[in-house]
Parts: C-alpha cells; structure tokens; sequence
C-alpha cells in the first residue's frame, strides 16, 4: 500500500490489490513461452458435473527455472507473504472461447475434496494473480458480488484474499474468467496457504 502504482478496491466485502505493469513485457513474454511449451488441460477440485466449467489449459512452471525464481521473489517481495506458505506457480492459457466459470480458490469445506487439498497446508489464504499479455477481445476477470471487472493487462498483478478477517473462507471471492472472444489470453496463478506449503 506504500507504493503509489498499487489500488485498493473500496468495498467492505472483500480485499482486493491491483498493480499496473507490476512485470514489464519482456518478462512476460519468457513466462509465456514456458506456459506455451508444457500446458496441459485444467482441473478442477469439487468436480460439478460440468464439462466446460474450467476450459483452459494449465501450466506447473519449474519453481527452480531461474525466470519463474524470479517471479517468485518479486512476489513475495511484494506481498510480504511467507515464501514456505506459497504453491509452486501455475500459468493458465485461454485460446477463444476458453474460460473458467464463477468459482472460489478457496476449498469448499464441506467438499469431497477438502481433506485432500487442505490436510497439510490448510486452506487457500491469498491469490497472486499476474496477466502477462492482453487478449484482443474478452478475458477480463469478473468480480460479481462487488461489480467488478479486471480487464488484462500486460504485466498487471491482482491479489486478493480469499478468507474473511475471522479466518473463514469469503463467498464474495467468487469470480469468473470470461470467456476470450479474441487472441489468447495468459495468466499466472500463485496461492498462498495457512500453513507450509509440503
Ligand atoms: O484467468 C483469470 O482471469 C482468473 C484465473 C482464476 O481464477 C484461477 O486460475 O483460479
Ligand atoms: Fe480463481
């Protein structure tokens, strides 16, 4: 918040970063061509029954590459979180008409799935979200339950996080990855835990 390139969203309902060309395009450009050269399909936890929930592809990017070391200290030097809570980094690639449909990052409590993701690490704290590139059309991160929309843009962070003060996840969390109308579109996903990442 000391920096004068970062904006709060006013709303009581949840807290939300977002930081222009936080990474500049060239950087961008190297974590794209990693996205590109290992994507694989997207999954999700809590399986719903819809096919085409989660549409695009996603990337494990090798923490000990020394460009996604990088991204990985800016970070943290940035958020201030604690490097052992942190999953290793994700990239996600939309071709058109990819999305991925209003969901939370947090585990569902009650779900099939929670001991699963949440037994060691705790559930999901902070999401760290970085747009390398700009779609041509589409893609803009839709935050419904504060009426807000991120448009990507290259090199721009968003962070926000999905518990409540109390500790409790935060159903106004929930967002939608629009569908990409035109170009590709590619982002970076970092969360954060309560506790020790294994
Ligand atoms: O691509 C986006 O705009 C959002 C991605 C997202 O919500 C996720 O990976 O959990
Ligand atoms: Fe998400």
């Amino acid at each position: 918040m000391a920096r004068p390139d970062v904006q709060k969203t006013p709303s009581p309902k949840l807290t939300l970063f977002t930081c222009k060309r936080f990474l500049d395009p060239d950087f961008c450009a190297a974590i794209m061509q990693r996205i590109d050269a290992e994507r694989r399909p997207s999954t999700v936890s809590d399986f719903n029954g819809d096919h085409y929930f989660r549409t695009s592809e996603t990337c494990d990017l090798n923490g000990e590459d020394p460009v996604v070391a990088e991204l990985n200290r800016r970070i943290i030097a940035f958020t201030g979180l604690d490097p052992a809570h942190g999953e290793p980094v994700q990239g996600q690639r939309y071709a058109v008409g990819q999305e991925f449909k209003a969901h939370t990052d947090y585990f569902e409590p009650s779900g099939v799935d929670y001991d699963k993701y949440c037994s060691v690490a705790g559930q999901r704290t902070w999401t760290v979200m970085l747009y390398l590139n700009e779609p041509e059309a589409g893609g803009a991160t839709r935050f419904r339950a504060i009426d807000k929309i991120v448009k990507p843009e290259t090199g721009k962070l968003l962070a926000w996080n999905n518990l409540r003060p109390d500790g409790s996840p935060n159903p106004s969390t929930l967002h939608h990855a629009m569908k990409v109308r035109g170009g590709t579109k590619y982002v970076v996903t970092k969360w954060f835990r309560e506790r020790p990442w294994g």
